[in-house]
């Protein structure tokens, strides 16, 4: 298992992480435990804004919230500097509850309710990202309504097909998120935009997917982007004051996984878009990216408790844990691919090729497809690596098995930010009768 941020091995073979020990963090606060290491969150997102500021141009560096949600990380983000893209009424809510400066917050989605934009409005989200046409209308309806000015940029879909799983494709042609830069209406939305009292466009966004290796899916976003705000320029009159280009850079997850160098990226990405505008002749004033899973991914780990190891008629050898599909849907979804390691004997050689595979009802709960451990027991615990993004976020009830723990460790102490979920808590909105 490859080890990240503060994860060590300690004088007694067990793993350690921000100053703690697993198996303390496992005895303290239960399995499975979402463990997140604060400093190397701090460091990812640093080191995003520093080389997104590298080129001299005005930047933004926003998290994108999804991959990981809750107060205390809105608390964090805050005090990183970054900006917020919330995808929904619950995450805005989340992010205002959290005191998080709302004039920073990019609110997405391809179907945002009326009542979400409301509420966009009346607790002062910065910048709305507007989807479609259709969102438009709806949104300048509002603003008239309650007589209001909003900033927006327009989600375009550049028509990239990123390398990457088609589930996490988000700019093919016939992708559900924004209007492609190929499309007529596009004209009548930019031109409703320049003459709308109430929507101040100021620009466009764009986001290729998720969990990219190629950077040259970045580049050609930028590339198509600029081309794309050179016609506009020529065709509607409209100078953009700002450009999002989204998140998607991939994480290491296993063997074989080969993310880009951020900072040579990023750099890469910024050239391009000075040379292509200049080349262009247009003005590109502030540029922004939205990485998520980016910040997150490789800060986070999950603990889980051995209960059964059982070896199958047919001879599959499967190692039972305290969790499963609930809390890391990836693996049944996406077919993602982790790595572990036995978290009380770090030290030990492995042995036999076993499947991690949870406690839910469905064959295909399972978190790892094959990974060689030493000789796992009963009472041992698991450490999966690499579970800080879309795992907590996408947990869910199954079974009715209530969500775990997520604890922030830093400097050897533990803080519980989200506490885990109770029985009660999981029949707390059923009526008997
Ligand atoms: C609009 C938008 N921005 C940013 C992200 C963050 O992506 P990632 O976690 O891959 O950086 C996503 C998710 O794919 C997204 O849909
Ligand atoms: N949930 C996905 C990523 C989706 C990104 C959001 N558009 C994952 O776990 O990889």
């Amino acid at each position: 298992m490859k080890l990240f941020g503060t994860m060590k091995v300690n004088e007694k073979g067990e793993l350690e992480i921000g100053g703690c020990s697993a198996i303390a963090l496992a005895k303290e606060f239960g399995t499975p435990l979402y463990v997140m290491d604060e400093n190397l969150i701090r460091e990812n997102c640093k080191q995003f804004k520093k080389a997104f500021a590298q080129e001299g141009m005005v930047t933004e560096v926003i998290y994108a919230s999804k991959a990981f949600l809750n107060m205390a990380m809105c608390r964090l983000i805050q005090e990183e500097g970054l900006g917020l893209d919330v995808v929904s009424g619950g995450e805005m809510y989340t992010a205002f509850k959290a005191g998080f400066p709302m004039e920073k917050v990019y609110f997405h989605g391809n179907n945002k309710t009326e009542d979400e934009l409301e509420m966009a409005l009346t607790h002062g989200v910065g910048t709305i990202i507007v989807d479609n046409q259709h969102e438009m209308k709806i949104l300048h309806g509002l603003c008239n309504r309650k007589n209001q000015r909003i900033d927006i940029l327009l989600r375009v879909n550049p028509g990239i097909e990123a390398h990457t799983h088609a589930y996490i494709q988000t700019a093919t042609h016939d992708s559900k998120f924004g209007e492609s830069i190929y499309d007529e209406k596009l004209g009548d939305i930019i031109r409703f935009a320049q003459t709308s009292e109430y929507l101040r466009l100021k620009g466009f966004h764009c986001h290729i997917g998720s969990q990219i290796f190629e950077e040259k899916s970045f580049y050609g976003a930028v590339e198509v982007m600029v081309a794309f705000l050179q016609q506009v320029k020529e065709q509607y009159g409209f100078e953009t004051e700002a450009l999002n280009l989204g998140g998607g850079f991939g994480i290491y997850y296993s063997n074989g996984d080969d993310p880009v160098d951020v900072e040579a990226c990023l750099s890469t990405m910024l050239k391009l878009l000075k040379a292509g505008a200049h080349t262009a002749g247009i003005r590109i004033p502030k540029v922004m990216i939205e990485p998520g899973r980016a910040i997150v991914g490789n800060a986070g780990c999950t603990l889980y408790g051995v209960g059964n190891v059982k070896e199958t008629y047919g001879g599959k050898k499967y190692v039972f844990v305290d969790g499963g599909m609930t809390d890391n849907p990836r693996t049944a979804l996406y077919g993602a691919v982790y790595e572990a390691g036995v978290a009380n004997r770090m030290n030990a050689q492995p042995e036999e090729r076993v499947t991690i595979a949870g406690k839910c009802c469905e064959s295909g709960d399972i978190i790892i497809h094959g990974i060689d451990l030493p000789k796992v027991q009963g009472g041992d615990i698991i450490c999966v690596a690499s579970t800080g993004a879309y795992n907590y976020t996408m947990a869910s009830n199954y079974n009715r098995i209530p969500r775990p723990a997520v604890v922030f460790v830093k400097e050897g102490k533990a803080k519980i930010v989200v506490k885990r979920e109770t029985y009660d808590d999981v029949i707390r909105n059923d009526f008997a009768d």
